[in-house]
């Protein structure tokens, strides 16, 4: 809880206002799935095109967020669920400051998913759940993580140890497991003319 005495500063620079000077609504693509079934890839990718396009965006994953604001967290159910909770947070800033943000997290748990769109607000977010079979993730073992996740080597590895909720009613859905990348980037850019986040 904060402190009764924080009181906030309206800033004179709003977020309609910064959206106007980038010429693109500010959104959050919220990307969930097992490891290995391609959220980075695709943040990264889509990331890529908005940037050749104008667009201000920035991509959070495990690689700028685990190793420092989340740093002191691990992989059980409650870390997941604060790690979610501080990324939603952040999240929220950048809707503000007008940017594109993508995230790339497992986000597991359809109740700490729930909290997110809570957070976040669910209109400023689109749920994009990336489809791949976990018998395929664990044939592509990016990390080599799942090889240990079976040996026992890693406890508490989402698909194995460690459940994963797929979402009911997601946004987009993509079969990340055999449709290629430069689709599925097509579907989620397609998406966001239709919603008019996005202009050209
Ligand atoms: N126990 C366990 N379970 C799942 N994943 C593990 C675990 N330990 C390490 N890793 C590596 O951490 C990445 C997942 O981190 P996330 O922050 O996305 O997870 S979560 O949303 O908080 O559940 C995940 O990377 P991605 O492949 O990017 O998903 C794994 O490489
Ligand atoms: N349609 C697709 N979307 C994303 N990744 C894909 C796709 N098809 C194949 N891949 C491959 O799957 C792997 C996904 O790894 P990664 O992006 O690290 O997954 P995650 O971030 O979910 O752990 C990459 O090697 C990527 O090249």
């Amino acid at each position: 809880m904060h402190s009764p005495h924080v009181i906030r500063q309206r800033a004179a620079v709003s977020r309609p206002r910064r959206e106007t000077l980038n010429g693109h609504m500010s959104i959050n693509l919220w990307f969930t799935g097992l490891s290995g079934s391609g959220k980075s890839t695709l943040a990264h990718a889509v990331e890529e095109r908005l940037h050749l396009m104008g667009c201000r965006t920035y991509v959070f994953d495990g690689d700028n967020v685990r190793h420092g604001l989340c740093g002191d967290l691990g992989f059980s159910l409650e870390d997941r669920s604060e790690n979610m909770r501080r990324i939603a947070e952040m999240v929220n800033l950048f809707l503000d400051s007008g940017v594109i943000s993508l995230t790339a997290f497992i986000s597991p748990l359809k109740a700490d998913r729930e909290r997110v769109k809570e957070i976040i607000g669910a209109e400023n977010l689109i749920e994009v759940y990336c489809n791949c079979p976990l018998e395929i993730c664990e044939e592509r073992d990016v990390k080599g993580l799942y090889k240990k996740a079976r040996t026992g080597e890693i406890k508490n590895y989402t698909g194995i140890s460690s459940p994963y909720e797929v979402p009911e009613n997601p946004d987009i859905e993509l079969d990340t497991g055999t449709r290629p990348l430069r689709d599925c980037v097509n579907d989620i850019i397609a998406e966001l003319r239709e919603r008019g986040i996005i202009l050209h």
